[in-house]
């Protein structure tokens, strides 16, 4: 089980820059759900639309999937369905504790995980590709290829689901969607402390395009149809289909 995530609360001289480590890994669960606006909307939606594909097996590819969240709902979802199940991450803390939750659970199908840069990681075949905030911490000169890629091993049928956090291209509406989103992390529970700092640490880590920005690199990589399926002022989740 995540432990509560008080990461940010306390001055800390070591934490600087915001990165994958064990500190994070295991609050990582309570983090990402009191940070992520329609998190759970977004996790519920992924055996939902996976489970329309009539591929057999349905190859589900989730890049960054850090402690296999979605993976962990599409096996416990749809379990008559022929599942093959891969997630990517680089980070091993994160991969310990997606172990960790998987020996605890019994579900039906196996899960694999792998420990790889997006950017470096080969895969073919895929019904799925998810990939859930994590675009925005991959270098922004490596998008566009992966994208292609991402595309190139997409089967006929299937899709890519991708959710960042977006920035807005006027600045004054990105000041007020951001202060938005700090009133949204208030509501979670977060000081103020905790608030800054996390921005202060995600500083040149977590780079956000904007929607249409988002929008045009999909096309650019040959996806035929991409649209907004969910969005909440400065976070959006396309379903980008081949
Ligand atoms: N270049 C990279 N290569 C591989 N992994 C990476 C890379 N950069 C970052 N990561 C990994 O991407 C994940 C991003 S979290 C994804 C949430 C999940 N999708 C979820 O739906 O629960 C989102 C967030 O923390 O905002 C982390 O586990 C990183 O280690
Ligand atoms: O907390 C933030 O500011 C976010 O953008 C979300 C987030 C969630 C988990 C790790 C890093 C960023």
């Amino acid at each position: 089980m995540a432990q509560i995530d008080r990461l940010f609360s306390e001055i800390d001289p070591d934490s600087g820059t915001f990165s994958f480590d064990e500190n994070v890994a295991r609050v990582f669960d309570d983090m990402i759900s009191r940070s992520v606006p329609l998190y759970a909307d977004v996790q519920r939606s992924v055996p939902m639309l996976a489970g329309l594909l009539d591929h057999d097996p349905i190859r589900v590819i989730d890049l960054g999937c850090s402690t296999g969240t979605s993976l962990i709902h599409l096996s416990a979802m749809l379990p008559q369905r022929n599942l093959e199940l891969i997630g990517v991450d680089n980070s091993q803390p994160m991969l310990d504790q997606c172990e960790e939750k998987l020996e605890s659970l019994d579900l039906p199908h196996r899960i694999e995980t792998v420990c790889d840069t997006v950017q470096s990681f080969e895969f073919e075949n895929a019904s799925v590709v998810l990939m859930n905030y994590t675009l925005q911490f991959v270098p922004e000169g490596d998008r566009p290829a992966l994208l292609s890629r991402i595309r190139d091993s997409i089967r006929p049928g299937g899709f890519m689901l991708i959710s960042e956090k977006v920035a807005h291209e006027q600045a004054t509406m990105d000041d007020a969607l951001v202060e938005l989103y700090f009133e949204y992390k208030r509501r979670q529970g977060y000081s103020e402390l905790e608030i800054s700092r996390k921005r202060d640490a995600l500083e040149n880590v977590l780079i956000p395009l904007t929607t249409d920005q988002n929008l045009e690199l999909i096309s650019d990589a040959g996806f035929a149809r991409a649209e907004v399926l969910l969005k909440w002022f400065n976070f959006a989740t396309f379903l980008c289909r081949v």
